[in-house]
């Protein structure tokens, strides 16, 4: 059985306006004990409470900045809470910044293997996958390039190709991703679907309300780092459409 569950969670991050200070800078605001360049706090997520198991299919909403990306990120273990519980059990496959981490000297092939092994597999379970997943990224001659010759809509392909071919029981994406050109956006999004079918939970954040109401069932709709709204996907999307519509003025014209 896969699960997610967060208990009051929150995280903040910390932050500096610039990230350089000067040395004399540094022994002065030392020597008076203040700091010209302060901690600023931003609390990305503010006790977020979220249960979900087999069979769930949760949507993130919400304007940009409010905490969409950073909650999928921390389900995906990249950012720690800062506190409150976060529990995720089951093999999670995260579909988003997908073509970072590249080695870039070298080669397709090379790169396939790396990932695959920080995925989880074996040499054994990536021998059965590894002719599917060059085929899939469709990169011919180009898999015994370097990978730092690539175009970027190359590099994309090979990440996902490589991404999607775990059979996750958590699966993360953030924005429906359009990847490649015609030919392979049409291949990527019937194995997407394909994903998302066989995923036991899955967590997507789009600004496509679309494609939230189509895939999920649940919705979160997020706001400054809180859930301003959870519960059924028609219902939350339709609060959320119509608190961003244009206000009417008594006299009927929009609002400013
Ligand atoms: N690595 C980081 N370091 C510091 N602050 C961050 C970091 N990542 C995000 N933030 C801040 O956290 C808040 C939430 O950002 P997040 O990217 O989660 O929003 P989002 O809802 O995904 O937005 P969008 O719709 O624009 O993608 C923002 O105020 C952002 O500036």
């Amino acid at each position: 059985m896969a699960k997610i569950e967060l208990k009051n969670l929150s995280l903040t991050f910390a932050l500096r306006k610039a990230t350089r200070i000067s040395l004399k800078e540094f022994l002065l605001n030392g020597m008076f004990l203040k700091s010209r360049n302060p901690l600023i706090r931003v609390p990305a997520l503010v006790d977020l409470n979220l249960s979900a198991t087999d069979g769930d299919r949760i949507g993130v909403i919400g304007h940009n900045g409010a905490g969409k990306s950073t909650l999928l990120k921390t389900l995906a273990g990249i950012y720690p809470p800062s506190s409150g519980q976060l529990t995720v059990e089951g093999k999670i496959c995260s579909l988003f910044d997908i073509s970072l981490g590249f080695e870039s000297d070298a080669t397709g092939r090379e790169n396939i293997r790396y990932r695959a092994f920080l995925q989880g597999e074996t040499p054994r379970t990536l021998r059965a996958k590894q002719q599917e997943i060059e085929e899939f990224s469709d990169l011919g001659e180009f898999l015994d390039t370097p990978v730092r010759y690539y175009s970027a809509g190359m590099l994309v392909r090979l990440a996902f190709s490589v991404a999607t071919a775990v059979e996750p029981e958590v699966l993360l994406i953030d924005e429906v991703l359009s990847v490649g050109d015609l030919a392979f956006q049409i291949k990527a999004k019937e194995r997407m679907k394909q994903m998302m079918a066989n995923a036991r939970v899955m967590v997507m954040v789009s600004h496509d309300l679309n494609s939230i109401g189509g895939m999920c069932d649940r919705v979160l709709w997020m706001e400054q780092g809180r859930v301003r709204m959870a519960g059924p996907a028609d219902k939350v999307v339709r609060a959320y459409q119509d608190s961003v519509k244009p206000q009417k003025s008594a006299g009927g014209a929009a609002a400013a």
